[in-house]
């Protein structure tokens, strides 16, 4: 699914809709895209600190989005996100520091 949103979304950048939020996000350039990452974080931590579940929810998919929008912009595949979450599974012990769980 996040595959296919981030298709769609990098089809906007080539095919302009002038209806699309997306569209917008990309005409308007990288500033544009980095200063909603900017407010999207900061709405997850006000909603977590108020202990919101529904907000952090939906700011977390707000962030989510406009992350796979700056993907988009820096022309960067969803894969190589993927490809490193998968790498990571299982050769991290604790926070910051990097295992290879075969050589434990
Ligand atoms: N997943 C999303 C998505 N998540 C969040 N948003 C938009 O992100 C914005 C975040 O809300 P804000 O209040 O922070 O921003 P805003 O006031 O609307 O906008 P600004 O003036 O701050 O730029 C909203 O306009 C949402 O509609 C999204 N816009 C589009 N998508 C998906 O992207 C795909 C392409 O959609 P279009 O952009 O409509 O072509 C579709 O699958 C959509 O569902």
């Amino acid at each position: 699914m996040i595959r296919e949103l981030y298709e769609e979304i990098c089809a906007r950048k080539i095919d302009v809709k002038p209806e699309s939020y997306t569209s917008y996000l990309f005409l308007k350039g990288e500033d544009k895209i980095l200063k909603k990452i900017g407010e999207e974080c900061t709405e997850i931590i006000v909603a977590a600190k108020n202990d919101d579940k529904e907000e952090i929810v939906k700011e977390l998919a707000d962030l989510a989005y406009h992350c796979l929008v700056l993907l988009a912009e820096k022309e960067i595949p969803i894969e190589a996100v993927l490809e490193e979450l998968h790498a990571r599974r299982g050769k991290i012990s604790k926070i910051g520091e990097r295992k290879v769980v075969d050589q434990l």
